[in-house]
């Protein structure tokens, strides 16, 4: 297969594939291959004995990263598993989720995508100025980018949001009143929320990343895990991405693919010039440019070509490799927008039959693909719009979702007040807002979900009382806790009167304890020699902490390891009377920390024991934070009865019937889970037809997904990362279901299809007027050309008369196109 595909690469081509000593930059405009030929050098580098485990591709999309998988999976079944294709923030994700033990944020933390923000950022918003949402978009950006300009500074650079804020609109002036103003209190806010409900966004993703790998050791250890590193799309790499490439690189071998003319998402940050110029400053890459374009037929290359030269973008034209000329662009003008999109209906119904299915239809904004949409579908023209078929961020598959990432993160209240505001549940909104005013006793609104008809903490009180609490510490081989084995488990029992008593074994593992050597210093002999066998050892933890309140820095991590190690071996699961995080008691507690460290709260309260990563330290360390925290709750014990007495008995129902769904969720597979939701719960009377149609796409999803050897909460914690990292993404097999999709130029990105209409090329439509006030004409010229070339066959403009034909069309040059105006009535 490999051979057979080999002999079709041009020369050009074969240099990247076979070049596998240098240092790359790929130049490759529109069509050229460059996305084959990173498949096939890939295969090259697995035919010449690199280990898979050292290769890394980074794509743009999930949907680039699964096809890139799927190509290199035809040269080599085998061998692909061990490959790491990812997106950046997938990358990301991954990098954390390995260094668990380091990381500041606490898992099982939940992602949440660009609408979740919004969300959130609406609710601020409106809460801060009464403003709805108009400032939206700006806000959007605004927040993001603030985020990674805070890496500019040191992460030991303590820096309040005013100061930040100050520092950033110095260095990037901002016009907007709502950012001028409030800017800096509702980053402020947002911050403190996700903080509050243990949710990251995806730029946390990158800044947690950067933060991790700030640290020599783990620097070191994914330096030298990586040897091979590949970048596709290079040119919409922000800055940030692109430092964490520079670090994992250091001095080993990075191919970055690209093409200057292509770079849509400068707004978000990408510098594409700067970047490749300090890339071959550092790296000295051997530069290779594809030239032959594959794609498109000799008429529409010219046209691009053309394109290119007339607008004053990055020189680097292709030559075409069809032998077809292919037909003129076919430009046309309604007497309306009304007109101009009943001419494209008429185009694609009179030359398109049933079998010329490769048809789309691109727009600038969102809502003229709106418009499209509607109008065609009255003419009965079956397509579909992209923003309406992003499953994942439907409201009806974000509702079950909540149910599922609560039941895993019980410190999730937004996802919480989704749930009691369903439809099927509908918690009174004054009840809602009376339970978020109850903070001030460290009371949230997830707190009112775990309580019985007394203080939250009450059990937590009793048990340092009674001297029945354990702390409790497992070291392992590795942070997979489906996976990996307990090497290490220590505890003590404690409470007012201090230690009472302790358990500190080491057992065997059933594999090499590998690099994690480097954090818990054991080896494998010395496990060999002084371990107990993992049944015993769970023996003696279970009579440990039988009847106990069991307490733990992060304690999630280690009881998810100890629920796997039980099921593995067959044994019941603990029950305890309370568990408690002493993490989620420093947010609350101490909300304003710039991070919840073991580390940083024993420097705060000054605790005798040290935090070093020695099981038994940490433990002693953590029940001194503990005992200072249960101080802090004690004073707050009557505020929280005051509340407990006034709301209670309204809440009671409620939470039970929240408790008993989670609880029966957390029983079964995430597919059954949900037809439990659907069909037990009734989640399906509030849905409308087409709603619950997603919804039985969201069951095969989730059946898809499943893994068996997955325990069913590791299971759903795959499906939510799955749907945050996939929620803005289109998902290519839903568009050819027959249907002719109407979609942003944005999300074009990537795909290519026989024939293309891109409407609403008016002046102040295309280029928009708003990106031209902000500065970014150049980058609304690349937009119009990412959509030229999408087109194998044939490109169609289309505008309407009431605005002038944008400038752009102008720009192709004459020779290209033919001119049509139709007036309504004719059409
Ligand atoms: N050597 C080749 N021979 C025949 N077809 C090829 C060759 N190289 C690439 N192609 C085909 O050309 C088309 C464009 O390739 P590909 O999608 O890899 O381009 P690209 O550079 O990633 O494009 P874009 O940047 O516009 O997304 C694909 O259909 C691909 O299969």
């Amino acid at each position: 297969m490999f051979e057979r595909d080999w002999e079709t690469l041009n020369e050009d081509q074969r240099l990247v594939v076979k070049n596998i000593k240098d240092s790359l930059l790929v130049l490759a405009p529109a069509g050229t291959g460059k996305t084959k030929v990173i498949a096939m050098r890939t295969a090259y580098l697995l035919n010449q004995k690199v280990p898979p485990t050292s290769i890394l591709c980074l794509t743009f999309t999930n949907k680039a990263a699964r096809e890139m998988e799927e190509r290199i999976g035809l040269y080599d079944k085998h061998n692909v598993r061990h490959l790491t294709i990812r997106t950046f923030h997938s990358f990301c994700y991954y990098l954390i989720n390995q260094e668990k033990q380091n990381t500041r944020l606490a898992f099982p933390c939940t992602i949440i995508d660009e609408s979740d923000t919004q969300d959130i950022l609406k609710r601020i918003i409106f809460a801060l100025t009464k403003q709805e949402e108009k400032y939206m978009g700006n806000m959007t950006s605004f927040i993001e980018n603030v985020k990674k300009y805070r890496l500019n500074f040191s992460f030991d650079t303590e820096l309040k949001e005013e100061r930040l804020v100050k520092a950033y609109l110095k260095e990037y002036p901002s016009k907007d009143p709502i950012i001028l103003q409030y800017g800096a209190r509702i980053l402020r806010l947002y911050e403190k929320y996700l903080k509050e409900n243990n949710c990251v966004d995806f730029i946390d993703l990158i800044i947690e990343a950067t933060y991790l790998l700030e640290d020599p050791e783990i620097r070191a250890k994914w330096q030298k895990r990586y040897h091979y590193i590949q970048v596709d799309e290079m040119q919409d790499t922000s800055t940030r991405e692109y430092h964490i490439i520079k670090v994992l690189a250091k001095e080993n071998h990075i191919a970055l693919y690209g093409d200057f003319n292509q770079t849509i998402y400068e707004w978000r940050g990408s510098a594409p010039q700067t970047m490749i110029g300090d890339y071959k400053e550092i790296f000295n890459p051997v530069e290779i440019t594809l030239k032959t374009n594959y794609r498109s037929t000799q008429l529409l290359l010219k046209a691009a070509n053309s394109f290119i030269r007339n607008s004053n973008l990055y020189p680097s034209l292709s030559i075409p490799y069809a032998k077809e000329i292919g037909e003129p662009i076919e430009v046309f003008c309604g007497g309306s927008q009304e007109a101009e999109i009943l001419m494209i209906a008429k185009s694609i119904s009179e030359h398109y039959t049933a079998e010329h299915k490769q048809i789309a239809i691109l727009t600038r904004t969102n809502s003229l693909a709106k418009s499209i949409y509607k109008m065609l579908e009255k003419k009965g023209i079956p397509c579909i719009r992209v923003e309406d078929i992003r499953l994942m961020r439907t409201t009806e598959v974000k509702d079950l979702l909540a149910v599922m990432s609560y039941a895993i993160n019980l410190r999730n209240s937004y996802a919480l007040e989704k749930i009691i505001k369903h439809p099927v549940i509908h918690m009174e909104q004054w009840l809602i807002q009376e339970l978020k005013k109850t903070k001030s006793g460290y009371m949230y609104l997830h707190d009112w979900f775990l309580a019985e008809n007394n203080d939250p903490y009450q059990p937590l009180i009793e048990g340092y009382m009674q001297n029945k609490i354990v702390v409790l510490d497992v070291e392992s081989t590795g942070l997979d806790t489906t996976s990996d084995d307990i090497i290490q488990i220590a505890a003590i029992c404690y409470g007012k009167d201090g230690v009472k008593d302790q358990l500190d074994v080491l057992v065997k593992p059933t594999k090499s304890v590998g690099d994690s050597y480097y954090v818990h210093g054991f080896t494998d002999d010395q496990l060999e020699r002084e371990g107990l066998e993992i049944p015993h050892a769970l023996d003696l933890l279970g009579d440990f902490i039988k009847d106990k309140i069991v307490v733990g820095h992060n304690i999630k991590y280690d009881l998810s390891i100890i629920e796997s190690m039980l099921y593995r071996h067959h044994k019941q699961s603990f029950a305890y009377p309370g568990v408690y995080d002493t993490l989620d008691l420093a947010h609350k507690i101490y909300p304003y920390l710039p991070n919840h460290k073991l580390g940083t709260l024993s420097e705060l309260i000054k605790t005798q024991a040290k935090p070093n990563h020695n099981a038994l330290q940490d433990i002693l360390a953590t029940s001194e934070v503990l005992t200072h925290f249960i101080k802090k709750l004690n004073e707050k014990k009557d505020e929280r009865y005051s509340y407990l007495e006034a709301y209670y008995p309204y809440v009671q129902g409620v939470k039970e019937q929240v408790q008993s769904m989670t609880k029966e969720i957390l029983k079964k597979p995430t597919y059954e889970a949900i037809s439990y939701l659907m069909n037990s719960c009734n989640y399906k009377s509030a849905y409308s037809k087409e709603a619950l149609q997603n919804l039985r796409d969201f069951y095969k999803m989730a059946q898809q997904l499943y893994e068996e050897h997955l325990s069913y909460e590791d299971n759903i914690m795959k499906l939510l990362t799955f749907s945050a990292l996939h929620a803005s993404e289109v998902e290519q097999s839903a568009l050819f279901k027959g249907k002719i999709p109407v979609m942003t130029l944005h999300q074009a990105k990537g795909l290519e299809f026989d024939y293309v209409y891109m409407a609403g090329c008016n002046e102040d439509i295309f280029p928009s007027r708003r990106s031209v006030k902000e500065g970014y004409l150049e980058e609304e010229k690349r937009l119009f050309y990412v959509g030229m070339t999408r087109a194998k066959k044939k490109l169609y403009l289309s505008y309407h008369t009431g605005k002038k034909m944008s400038f752009l069309v102008e720009e192709i040059g004459e020779g290209f196109k033919n001119y049509r105006q139709v007036a309504l009535d004719k059409v």
